[in-house]
């Protein structure tokens, strides 16, 4: 079996590529910065995933033809930079299957990573690997359930084995599209709910506020054709509790630190800020009712105060469930 290729080496990359070396699978992660792969070759360790020692079968690489002829591509980069990322070194990489591991809704364009990987690597057959997973929990062999949604049975059963461990559990679909929204939109959700939190509005609020936000969730999905079934799954219910309720989530901390009007450091990848902003845009040329992810766009752009956001959604008109 050839080698698994990961492109991008933060966090979920790394963790990917432990737990499958740990496994038995030989691995090479690509970093698009040599000194940034020369520094984690130097520690062994990846300092975006501080205390997980490398094993002897991951590559570091910072040559993107080191991962060009694997069969298997994980795409581990963040959101926002996949499109240029494919753009620049998609026709280097032969790919029978490449699998995104971001979540999110490209800023620019609107589009998931399933579209982004078509249009730039048409030879490829696209998958999505998503659900409630740290990456600290992964790679500390941690049980961990993931959705692995690919639209050719066939090609989904094959990556379900070789991306399963013994430790990493995947389960599978074919719906992409509800499986990229559900881990899209639930990172929007977990700024909401940090918000509520850190504004001090209470563990009830939260409660509250995730139940409408999956209301929301489901109804964007629900637009573009998704399964409901999927986004009550691991992908999106699984993946909006542990987001909204975890202190680990960098998109809730995100939340608190506005909730709280404290300094985030804008090095640390929130995923939920851009795509807030490309659904609200969307939702509103499409007429799709999404109070919760308008607020939180509004807010991140500095349009509107948290309160009056707050009140703003208190005041909607009353309805049914
Ligand atoms: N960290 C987690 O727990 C976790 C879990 C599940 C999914 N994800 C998803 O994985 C994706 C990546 O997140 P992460 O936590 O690994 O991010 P990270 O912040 O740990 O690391 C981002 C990495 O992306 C790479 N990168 C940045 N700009 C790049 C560019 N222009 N070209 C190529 N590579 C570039 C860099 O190597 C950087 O280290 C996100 O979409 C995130 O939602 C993360
Ligand atoms: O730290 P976050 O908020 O990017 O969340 C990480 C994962 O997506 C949780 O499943």
């Amino acid at each position: 079996m050839s080698v698994i290729g990961i492109a991008g080496a933060g966090a979920f990359g790394t963790a990917m590529g432990v737990v499958l070396a740990e496994a038995g699978r030989d691995v090479a992660i690509w970093a698009h910065e040599e000194p940034f792969a020369e520094e984690i070759r130097q520690r062994n360790e990846n300092p975006r995933l501080p205390g997980v020692q490398l094993p002897p079968n991951v590559a570091i690489t910072s040559d993107i033809d080191a991962i060009g002829g694997s069969e298997l591509v994980l795409l581990a980069t963040p959101m926002q930079v996949l499109a240029s990322v494919l753009e620049t070194y998609g026709p280097r990489l032969r790919a029978r299957a490449m699998v995104a591991c971001c979540k999110g809704v490209d800023l620019a364009t609107g589009r998931g990573p399933v579209a982004i990987i078509a249009e730039n690597c048409p030879e490829t057959v696209p998958a999505v690997l998503t659900g409630p997973s740290f990456a600290a929990d992964i790679a500390r062999g941690l049980p961990t359930a993931l959705t692995l949604a690919c639209a050719d049975p066939a090609m989904g059963v094959s990556l379900q084995e070789r991306l399963s461990t013994p430790t990493l559990r995947l389960y599978r679909t074919t719906d992409t599209v509800g499986a990229e929204l559900g881990g899209a939109l639930k990172n929007v959700m977990a700024i909401a709910a940090g918000i509520v939190i850190g504004t001090g509005l209470g563990e009830s609020a939260r409660a509250a506020l995730i139940t409408r936000g999956f209301a929301e969730m489901q109804r964007f999905a629900r637009a573009y054709g998704a399964d409901p079934e999927t986004l009550a799954g691991l992908s999106g219910f699984g993946d909006l509790v542990l987001t909204c309720t975890s202190a680990q989530s960098r998109n809730f901390s995100f939340g608190v630190a506005l909730g709280k009007g404290q300094y985030f450091d804008p090095e640390v990848t929130v995923e939920g800020a851009a795509t807030a902003r490309a659904v609200a845009a969307i939702a509103t040329a499409r007429g799709i009712d999404m109070p919760v992810t308008h607020s939180v766009a509004h807010v991140i752009d500095g349009r509107r105060s948290i309160s009056e956001a707050v009140k703003i959604l208190l005041s909607r008109p009353l309805k049914e469930e």
